[in-house]
């Protein structure tokens, strides 16, 4: 495997198995060279969001680096303020100009939460939103669609009225902090898995189990997590600014955990805390 290998998406779109994180990386200079380093490095898939706020300069440093759009695997994603068919219309128009492209190989709804907050008809709106993005889709400005931070009953709102079912659904999972439930949801119903925050937002360095075994195998911490999320068969998104980790995350493939290490990190419980109750969170 290698970082250009794909997981096939349920409508037969390839996705390359590891995706360059970029939340809380600043717009304009940082933007431009993180991306930039990343592509030298040999990331060709990019996650970004309305609400990191740096889909502009993405999308310049793109331009700039003058690699084939073909071979490119562009996600951004629908901000919470969004939730209805055209405002969400409206933000794809607005997320495919920002990032200088025609169109985008995902597009996710970020949280199934509103904006500022739920009213009685948030469940209406939410399919109305997922309407958006079929419509997108289906005329080919998005290649795929799916959503971030859904649990089961999540998709059940959206599969009363989808006529596209969603490909994809982008979640925490790190060591000590996977949701099995709804990662048996999504390997049941074909939706691959991608794997956010999996370094825990840079929390689980100093933890002494990830430590022990990254020292056993004489690999980084930040390689054994990523190496632990794709054994599982997710798709992880390890965020860097920094040139020499960026590549240091790359290095993934030439090395394996064995069973005992696979066991050992799955038994880690909250060391980094727990995601953001979906139902909950108000951004
Ligand atoms: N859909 C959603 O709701 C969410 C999606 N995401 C996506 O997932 C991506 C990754 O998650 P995120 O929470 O950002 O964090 P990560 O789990 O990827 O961790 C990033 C942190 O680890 C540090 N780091 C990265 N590599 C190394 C290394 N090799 N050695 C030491 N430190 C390292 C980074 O520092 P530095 O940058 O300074 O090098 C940063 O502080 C996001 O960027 C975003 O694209 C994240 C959260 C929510
Ligand atoms: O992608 C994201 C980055 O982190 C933010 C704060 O938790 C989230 O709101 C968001 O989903």
């Amino acid at each position: 495997m290698s970082l250009v290998d794909t997981y096939e998406l349920s409508n037969g779109v390839k996705i390359p198995v590891v995706g360059f994180g970029t939340w809380q990386t600043p717009s304009g200079a940082v933007a431009n060279f993180a991306t930039k380093a990343a592509l030298t490095s040999g990331y060709r898939h990019i996650d970004t969001a309305e609400m990191y706020g740096n889909e502009a300069s993405i999308g310049q440093a793109i331009k700039e680096a003058g690699i084939s759009r073909k071979s490119l695997f562009i996600t951004s994603k629908l901000n919470n303020h969004a939730h209805s068919y055209d405002k969400a219309s409206a933000a794809i128009e607005q997320s495919l100009k920002d990032l200088q492209t025609d169109y985008l190989d995902l597009f996710l709804i970020h949280w199934p939460n509103p904006k500022p907050s739920r009213d009685e008809n948030w469940q209406a709106h939410l399919q109305d939103t997922w309407r958006a993005l079929e419509d997108a889709y289906k005329a080919g400005k998005l290649r795929a669609i799916g959503v971030s931070n859904f649990k089961p009953h999540h998709f059940e709102i959206l599969a009363q009225t989808q006529t596209v079912a969603p490909m994809v659904n982008q979640i925490r999972i790190c060591p000590g902090d996977h949701d099995e439930e709804t990662i048996k949801y999504c390997r049941d119903h074909n939706i691959l898995l991608e794997a956010y925050s999996p370094l825990g937002t840079g929390k689980i360095f100093s933890e002494p189990t990830m430590q022990k075994i990254a020292q056993e195998l004489n690999r980084s911490v930040a390689q054994v997590c990523i190496r632990w999320s794709l054994q599982h068969g997710f798709l992880p998104l390890p965020k860097s600014v920094h040139e020499d980790r960026i590549e240091d995350n790359t290095h993934v493939f030439d090395f394996e955990l064995s069973q005992a290490q696979m066991a050992e990190i799955d038994a880690l419980d909250g060391v980094v805390g727990y995601a953001t109750d979906p139902d909950t969170a108000s951004f």
